[in-house]
């Protein structure tokens, strides 16, 4: 199934027709810059486009009072000078003749998208709109936003499909609280929204935009506000919150569709974020949500001001809902302190709320105080020259082209093992089939080891010249395999390896300490090795079979470390009796694909073949399924997550999620 684009040049219709220094920023050029860019990357070729559509009234009041509704479409036959007397009792928003026509069209475009994906004829989609909606509220535009079209699609789908849980999440720079205000109450949407803050001296000023506002009555812990207190946030900052908040909660939450407020003001280079995150962030932001709600996923845009790195941030959106390789993320130094308060204030703020934060580590929040924090001279100065440097033109590296390798997964197999889907048994090289290549080959009977393995090697090899994204080998020996593979890429001087082994099984001591191969291994075997900076034993009593602490090692641990360590080939390894329930390890087998552009190697004993079709599957870029709402996992396991955390959060900055006490 293919990935949706929603655009319709009628959407460029309405401008601002008077002086207003808040307003002028939301120019029809955002989304004529957004398409154009898509176009200009030959990626709007390989969507499937849906038309736009206008909305309903009755859709428009799923969220919206009818007096509002009246009050709106009163605008397209008001003079100039109605229009400036009515949008003065709104803020931060202008109207125009068209755009009502506009705003219906924005809400049908995100409709059309829910249509498409929860009927299944597209895999998920973007649906490039104007104007923008998450700030409008049931009876009030607010903030360039007319009708919230993210919370009607979100009621939309279920009321028309059903839909039992959504995760709206919000990348804006800015709080929509005009979502938050729609389901603070509904324990079926989970919004989590990030937002530029600074002790609220930041627009729209609100106390409720905090991280201790969550929810209320049935809905309380479905509304989570990460507030960014300094300008200057950059990738680390937002994994970190993906890593250690996000993702536990979404996995806990299992939701059945994914809603993404995609405002794009938050990358770098944006006038009103004045952040530090590249364009290529998006790129893993939009991946780590997409394999929730069996990769069920709608992006509707929101902000976005500086054109340049709107264009580049739609375009890393969209590549990823297309299933190409991730971009490398380079120099993740770790969270900043202001980011780190906020991880650990929310954090707290939701212990009582989500098993999987319940044994959350941090500094309690009275440490923390929202209030205004009493600046020092020197911090004073400091956020002035911030400021200041703020006005200075930032300038970024374009991101690297995303090139998928003519061969998706290539599978290494037993004559006795089926082919999975999608694959075809291969004759000879020449006969190179674009989704798979199957070396053919009987690791059973091979007299010789070496020429076993001399396939897995040439697999390698070719991933390396990006032949290849990823590979399955199916092995007599896997710990044999796993050796060898390992002494093969490591004779590379910059060669980077993280071996990720599920399940017991010992790891040859050599490897563990040549700092070109980090070792995670997750297993429930009480590993009486004390980990080391580049052997991180992470042992859950309940073994493996138990998916919420399986996942939460993978959040909270593997992948900060993996983001850190940048690796260039990805081991999976899966040993005998791990015993771990294949949609964990499927699960794992998706999220690993962020790093090394997707070059994976997985390594199975044949006697799991079971594993290969699905796996393979997930290698060829299907969504893994849903887990199902995960349950509070053991807390010896989740204690002893936490313990390996705080022991190497030294070597490994993002596995940080509290501010140092000292200074
Ligand atoms: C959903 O719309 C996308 C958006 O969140 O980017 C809208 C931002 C409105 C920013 C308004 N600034 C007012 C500054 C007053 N001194
Ligand atoms: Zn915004």
């Amino acid at each position: 199934m293919g990935t949706a684009l929603i655009y319709d040049e009628e959407m460029t219709k309405y401008k601002l027709l008077w002086v207003d220094p808040a307003c002028k920023i939301e120019v029809p050029e955002r989304l004529t810059a957004s398409h154009e860019a898509l176009v200009r990357n030959g990626l709007a070729d390989r969507c499937v486009s849906l038309p736009v559509r206008e909305a309903v009234d009755a859709e428009i009041l799923l969220v919206h009072s009818e007096e509002y509704l009246e009050a709106v479409k009163q605008t397209p036959h008001m003079t100039l000078e109605d229009l400036k007397e009515f949008t003065l009792q709104y803020g931060d928003v202008y109207f125009h003749p068209n755009i009502y026509h506009c705003a219906k069209l924005a809400v049908g475009s995100a409709l059309q998208l829910v249509d498409g994906v929860m009927m299944g004829k597209v895999k998920n989609g973007m649906a490039l709109v104007r104007p923008p909606g998450h700030h409008s509220m049931r009876s009030a535009a607010n903030g360039f936003c007319v009708f919230n079209n993210v919370a009607i699609a979100a009621r939309y789908a279920k009321q028309k499909y059903g839909v039992k849980r959504i995760l709206i999440v919000d990348w804006d720079i800015h709080h929509g609280q005009g979502v938050q205000y729609c389901f603070e109450d509904d324990p079926s949407v989970l919004y989590f929204s990030w937002h530029r803050y600074e002790h609220q001296k930041f627009w729209p000023h609100l106390r409720d935009s905090d991280y201790d506002i969550v929810g209320k009555g049935d809905g309380a812990g479905f509304n989570i506000n990460v507030p960014w207190n300094k300008v200057g946030m950059e990738n680390s900052d937002y994994l970190s919150v993906f890593c250690h908040i996000l993702l536990p909660v979404a996995y806990e939450f299992c939701p059945d569709l994914v809603l993404v407020c995609a405002g794009f003001d938050s990358a770098i280079g944006d006038p009103e974020g004045k952040m530090c995150a590249t364009p290529e962030i998006f790129a893993h932001l939009t991946h780590l949500l997409m394999n929730l709600a069996g990769g069920k996923l709608c992006a509707v845009l929101e902000g976005g001001y500086n054109l340049t790195s709107l264009g580049q941030s739609v375009c890393q959106t969209v590549q990823s809902l297309l299933g190409d390789p991730l971009p490398p993320l380079t120099d993740l130094s770790g969270p900043c302190r202001s980011a780190l308060e906020s991880l650990q204030s929310v954090r707290a703020a939701h212990r009582q709320h989500w098993s999987c934060l319940k044994h959350a580590v941090d500094l309690p929040t009275s440490e923390i105080s929202t209030k205004r924090v009493k600046l020092s001279g020197e911090e004073a100065k400091e956020q002035a020259e911030e400021e200041q440097s703020g006005t200075e033109e930032k300038i970024w590296a374009e991101p690297l082209k995303r090139v998928s390798p003519p061969v998706c997964s290539a599978v290494v197999l037993p004559d006795d093992v089926v082919c999975p889907d999608a694959c075809e048994r291969l004759g000879s090289a020449e006969e190179l089939n674009p989704h798979s290549l199957i070396l053919k080959k009987d690791f059973l009977k091979d007299d010789d080891p070496l020429t076993a393995f001399s396939r897995v090697f040439s697999l390698i090899e070719r991933m390396k010249k990006n032949e290849i994204r990823n590979g399955l080998a199916l092995v007599g020996d896997v710990t044999m395999a796993m050796t060898c593979v390992v002494q093969h890429v490591a004779a590379e001087d910059n060669s980077r390896i993280l071996l990720v082994c599920v399940g017991n099984g010992n790891i040859p001591s050599h490897i563990k300490e040549d700092g070109k191969t980090l070792v995670v291994q997750i297993s429930c075997e009480n590993t009486v090795e004390q980990e080391s900076k580049y052997y991180v034993p992470v042992c859950l009593k309940k073994s493996c079979t138990d998916s919420s602490g399986f996942l939460q090692s993978v959040f909270s641990v593997l992948l900060p470390l993996g983001y850190q360590y940048n690796p260039r080939l990805v081991l999976l390894v899966r040993t005998p009796g791990s015993e771990v329930c294949d949609g964990a390890w499927l699960q794992l087998t998706g999220l690993l694909q962020s790093f090394a552009q997707g070059h994976t190697l997985v390594l199975l004993q044949e006697d799991d073949k079971a594993c290969v079709d699905p796996t393979a599957a997930v290698l060829l870029g299907n969504p893994a399924p849903p887990l199902g709402q995960l349950q509070a996992s053991p807390t010896e396991d989740a204690e002893a997550v936490e313990r390996i955390r705080s022991r190497l959060k030294d070597d490994w900055k993002l596995l940080m999620t509290a501010a140092p006490e000292n200074g």
